[in-house]
């Protein structure tokens, strides 16, 4: 498939929504117009176009209404679209020079800089901020599908606008066609990308690196979002480009920081001293392993040696717990919290290992749903006085255990998170509030501070900035209610919090490349982030971008 503009739908006839009254007006109307949609899918469809034919109307919506439009726009709905992209992605009129999507596939090789270098002159802001990268071979916890990844690319820098305040036109989703693994996409003849299995490793990272430079090269301040890669491509892609551009890997890397924010707080509410704590993951693929690497730093980081921070975590994947002593050959990135003691290779289940390790905290990063059973919830419960069980998979079906079964199955005493949203639960007449440990909660002010202070590069100690930004950005009554993430409407607010503690973070290590910021107060820099930020609701003159 040669590389294809997909840009937004024009608006069919009728008069310009300029015409129809002031923005909120229009805000309103759409917003009815969405409730009166009974399928989710469709929704969905309908929230796209608005964002193609009024990016302010859609982000005015999504801005003011962030706990009912999120699920739609992404996680869980965004999965559903994804799966069904053949059939919703906009075709893309060659007229339209806005670019809304761009298709790459590994026949562009040769051309890569010519293609990517004229972009500058075809794409509508000369100043591209951000680009969210996928390959669709793990998307979710759905796995392969294939370009209709372009769904979550296209979702998360939705985000980066409504939470991170980021101009729509300095955004760019890509979706890169490697062929796929899919059997009903490979049988499907109307599958919109190219029906051939998946290109071998090498090949795909021969690719990326000549697209990762030809994307600097012709964007030198653009921050790029690696998302939802498989595992086997996204620690090479991480390792080899972490020190040579601003870029990072969302799961990996933005679900660490979440997750490590929500332990952080998790950890002050069930009352255990650091080192005693006892974490035990289920699931060692890119968000597992990328999740207990995060909070083992921040185990050093908080005094501990490193064999001692290793010391708290147990891995569990498909075949047990994760041991050198195992009899397989391990790949490398479950390698460094692998465990040795001898009886590890007798414990082949999560129920062995949970019974065995008694962790404070068991989080679930497998992509297999239910799989925290009731059994499993009660003998947590058994073990701690507040046990922290965080069902991380996603989309909902994905999820490890619902609140429910965890409030039932503890019997009101757990902490719990998970990556797709649930709502509260009434249990023996109290009501519960689950936290929300996605990483959408990161990536938006991650971004829009590693935009703002021009990084060269991203490292570690940018993300665990990110991570204490949003841990510290509760407020007194939301810390009162014992909540482990802040309300979802207030996330500009949290982003901007962790813009300033990210754009420090960044001073501090000598890796930001703008001058104006240097030697600012935490107040000034707060106000250079809000100045920056793109507001729907003001006309495009009034906007500072
Ligand atoms: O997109 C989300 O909701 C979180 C995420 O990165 C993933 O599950 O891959
Ligand atoms: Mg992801």
């Amino acid at each position: 498939m040669p590389a294809h503009f997909a840009p937004s739908q024009p608006l069919q006839g009728g008069p310009s929504p300029s015409q129809l009254g002031p923005k909120e007006l229009l805000i309103e109307r759409a917003l009815t117009r969405l409730r009166s949609i009974p399928n989710d899918l469709e929704k969905y469809t309908f929230l796209a176009g608005l964002r193609g034919r009024n990016p302010d109307v859609f982000y005015g919506l999504v801005g003011g209404n962030m706990k009912e439009c999120c699920p739609i726009i992404y996680t869980p709905v965004i999965g559903l679209a994804c799966q069904n992209w053949s059939l919703i992605h906009p075709p893309p009129p060659e007229s339209d020079p806005t670019i809304d999507a761009l298709y790459l596939s590994y026949s562009d090789l040769p051309n890569l800089p010519q293609l990517i270098g004229g972009l500058k002159t075809r794409l509508p802001h000369d100043q591209m901020q951000i680009s969210v990268v996928t390959d669709g071979s793990r998307v979710l916890g759905l796995g392969d599908l294939g370009v209709g990844g372009m769904g979550i690319s296209q979702g998360k820098l939705s985000l980066y606008v409504a939470a991170g305040g980021v101009n729509p036109k300095a955004t760019l989703p890509i979706a890169i066609d490697f062929g796929t693994d899919n059997e009903t996409l490979l049988a499907d003849p109307l599958y919109v990308g190219q029906r051939i299995r998946r290109l071998s490793q090498e090949k795909c990272l021969e690719f990326m690196e000549v697209f990762m430079r030809c994307m600097h090269e012709t964007f030198p301040n653009m921050v790029i979002q690696h998302e939802d890669w498989q595992t086997p491509l996204a620690f090479p892609l991480l390792h080899k480009n972490r020190d040579l551009y601003p870029c990072f890997n969302d799961d990996i890397q933005g679900t660490g920081a979440v997750v490590l924010a929500g332990a952080i707080r998790a950890f002050h509410l069930n009352g255990v001293a650091l080192k005693d704590q006892k974490i035990l993951f289920f699931g060692a693929g890119s968000s597992g392993v990328g999740v207990a690497e995060t909070i083992c730093k921040y185990f050093e980081l908080q005094g501990m040696s490193e064999d001692e921070a290793k010391s708290k975590f147990w891995l569990v994947d498909s075949k047990g717990l994760v041991a050198h002593n195992r009899g397989d050959t391990l790949p490398s990135h479950k390698k460094y919290l692998a465990r040795s003691e001898p009886d590890a290779p007798k414990l082949r289940t999560l129920k062995e290992v949970v019974e065995h390790v008694q962790p404070t905290a068991l989080l679930g990063l497998s992509t297999v749903g239910g799989t925290f059973t009731k059994e499993i919830l009660e003998a947590m419960a058994t073990y701690n006085k507040r046990p922290i069980v965080f069902a991380l998979s996603n989309p909902v079906a994905q999820a490890e255990c619902t609140f429910e079964e965890a409030v039932e199955g503890t019997d009101g005493r757990v902490l719990y998170a998970s990556g797709s949203p649930f709502d509260p639960v009434e249990y023996k007449g109290k009501r519960y509030e689950p936290g929300q440990g996605n990483n959408m909660y990161i990536f938006p002010g991650l971004g829009i501070g590693a935009i703002l202070a021009r990084v060269s590069k991203i490292p570690e100690e940018l993300v665990h900035a990110s991570a204490q930004g949003l841990a510290d950005s509760l407020t007194p009554e939301e810390t009162a209610r014992h909540l482990l993430y802040p309300d979802i409407e207030r996330i500009r607010e949290v982003s901007i919090k962790i813009a300033v503690t990210v754009i420090q973070a960044a001073q501090k290590l000598g890796v930001d490349r703008n001058e104006e910021l240097r030697g600012k107060s935490s107040a000034e820099i707060e106000a250079y982030v809000r100045k920056g930020m793109y507001h729907p609701l003001l006309e495009a003159e009034q906007q500072a971008q």
